[in-house]
């Protein structure tokens, strides 16, 4: 790869852990190798950040980043048919590669690639006023593949108690709290309990933060299922790289393949995944 362009620089957060920090007209955002992972993203317009990154998150080789954006692949949260395989697949435990860094006045655009044996994965990176990720699976091996699979962000919140989110409201959802049970959601979306939910959605959703003044857009393609996630009190408190008051800072909201609706990948196809965040008025 050629050299980086003058927004970006590589700094190693943690011993052997080189994360790209992007310093751009429109946006500040660190982007580690590992996982190919948002940590933060700010656009220049916002006055708090709009990814959570742990101040817990640990940084290490085989560790997944609590917060930022995740990349789940090519499995969505425990593997359909083998437990002791990695929750939420390989990519967010391993050091990806970066094959492409460019800018622009619109910001910095960065191209990173992992490869399993029959699968190749492409995540490209679009950072400025929006946050573009495209995460494109390629099937490169003789079978068809079950592709599932997140773009799993988190989002900062003023308190998750004042929170809405909009975009959902009528459609029905897998309720996977204890015993998974089928639901359908009445009005808009308001968190004051563990939520962990799949819904069957392909809409935009709307983070609303009245506190903050502000709503946070969440556009997405080639996903059949959006996530909702916060893990409230125990949970959070069993969270050995989450602060235990934590829960009250962010709400994942995942552009997903759940594993009920995975992607049956024909060799030589190709699916992408693509979110959009922007800050609307
Ligand atoms: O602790 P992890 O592996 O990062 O997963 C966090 C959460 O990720 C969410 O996507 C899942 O729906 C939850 O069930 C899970 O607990």
């Amino acid at each position: 790869m050629k050299a980086l362009p003058p927004s970006v620089s590589l700094i190693e957060a943690a011993r052997d852990y080189p994360v790209y920090e992007i310093r751009h007209a429109k946006a500040e955002a660190r982007i580690a190798a590992h996982g190919a992972h948002v940590m933060n993203w700010k656009p220049a317009s916002a006055t708090h950040e709009v990814v959570y990154l742990s101040p817990d998150a640990i940084l290490r080789e085989g560790k997944a980043i609590r917060g930022g954006i995740p990349i789940c692949w090519p499995w969505f949260n425990a593997h359909p048919s083998d437990p002791k395989l990695p929750s939420h697949g390989y990519a967010r435990d391993r050091f990806w590669e970066l094959r492409e860094a460019n800018e622009d006045e619109n910001g910095v655009q960065l191209v990173f690639t992992l490869d399993l044996p029959a699968l190749n994965a492409e995540l490209r990176i679009a950072c400025g006023e929006t946050l573009d990720l495209t995460l494109t699976t390629r099937n490169n091996g003789p079978e068809t593949i079950a592709l599932s699979g997140a773009l799993h962000s988190y989002f900062s919140v003023s308190n998750i108690r004042e929170v809405v989110i909009t975009g959902l409201a009528e459609s029905d959802y897998l309720d996977t709290v204890g015993k998974r049970t089928p639901r359908h959601q009445n009005g808009d979306v308001r968190i004051s309990e563990e939520v962990d939910r799949i819904y069957h959605s392909v809409s935009a959703v709307t983070l609303h933060d009245p506190t903050w003044k502000r709503a946070i857009l969440i556009e997405k393609s080639g996903s059949p299922s959006t996530v909702i996630w916060n893990p409230w009190i125990e949970k959070a408190a069993a969270l050995g790289d989450l602060p235990d008051e934590a829960y009250e800072d962010f709400v994942c909201i995942e552009s997903a393949i759940a594993n009920e609706s995975a992607i049956a990948l024909e060799p030589g196809q190709s699916h992408g995944l693509s979110t959009r965040i922007s800050l609307i008025d």
